[in-house]
């Protein structure tokens, strides 16, 4: 259960697409949930959030004329409500968004329970200045864009019922100038960017110490209440300027 009078710790995981957003987050929910004190912790994913799409849509979405990676294709406003929800520590349940007909199910939605540590994860999470503010920490995973989009290939074939073709002119057309005009310039807001994503050991390790000391209490509390009130990352008050946030690279 949470702790009365605190609030969850948020953090936002932006990047790319196929960066490893959701590899990372699992790697941090994994090792934070072996903590002993045994918090809760969940991951949600921007990708809940994408509008129903309407007949004439996913028509337009089947012959890859719909931008899947311009912010108004996502529920911006859905997405902040349901924030502050989970932020003031309330259960919600979201949609639940089918990848391959482009729509919410009409049956299910998935119930978020409150929780101490909220991962929430997505390319453009950092692009809206109401949820920056309800993040309390901010990683960018920062992967080569050659690699991202070999992963994409074979996950949206595998996973999203794509077609060789489809993926690269989908990504050609809309995913790789969205990202350049929507997401990559959102990575001067991150704390920490982590080159390389889940392989990134270090970076990673580093992230789960941190979040670990703000759970067992280690980092005291009158040093992580920052002016939106309940738990927020204690760097807020060193916080580095918005463009020299620490990229956490390979020792060589
Ligand atoms: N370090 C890695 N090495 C190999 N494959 C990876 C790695 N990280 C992620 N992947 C694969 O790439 C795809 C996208 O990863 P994912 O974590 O879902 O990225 P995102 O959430 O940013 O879209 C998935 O199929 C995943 O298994
Ligand atoms: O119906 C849809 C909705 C989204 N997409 C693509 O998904 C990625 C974002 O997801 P990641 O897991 O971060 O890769 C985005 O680039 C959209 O293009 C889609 O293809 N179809």
């Amino acid at each position: 259960m949470q702790e009365e009078g605190r609030r969850p710790f948020v953090i936002g995981v932006a990047g790319g697409t196929a960066s490893g957003k959701t590899s990372v987050c699992r790697k941090i929910m994994e090792a934070v949930c072996q903590e002993g004190v045994n918090p809760k912790v969940v991951m949600i994913s921007q990708d809940s959030f994408y509008r129903d799409l309407s007949q004439e849509q996913r028509e337009r979405a089947s012959r890859n004329q719909y931008n899947f990676d311009h912010p108004d294709a996502l529920d911006i406003d859905l997405l902040k409500k349901t924030l502050r929800e989970i932020v003031a520590g309330r259960t919600v349940d979201i949609p639940v968004y089918d990848f391959k007909t482009h729509t919410r199910s009409k049956t299910e939605r998935r119930v978020i329970q409150p929780s101490e540590v909220i991962l929430v994860e997505g390319i453009l999470i950092l692009y809206d200045p109401e949820i920056r503010e309800m993040l309390q920490m901010k990683l960018f995973v920062d992967t080569d864009s050659d690699t991202r989009l070999a992963r994409r290939v074979l996950r949206d074939i595998q996973e999203r019922g794509r077609t060789l073709e489809s993926v690269l002119d989908q990504y050609t057309v809309f995913v790789k100038p969205a990202f350049e005009e929507f997401t990559l310039p959102t990575k001067k807001y991150a704390d920490v960017i982590i080159p390389r994503g889940a392989e990134n050991d270090v970076a990673i390790n580093l992230i789960i110490q941190h979040i670990k000391d703000i759970i067992s209490g280690k980092l005291k509390l009158e040093d992580m209440t920052g002016s939106r009130g309940g738990l927020s990352f204690p760097a807020r008050k060193r916080h580095v300027s918005e463009s020299s946030a620490i990229p956490l690279a390979r020792p060589h």
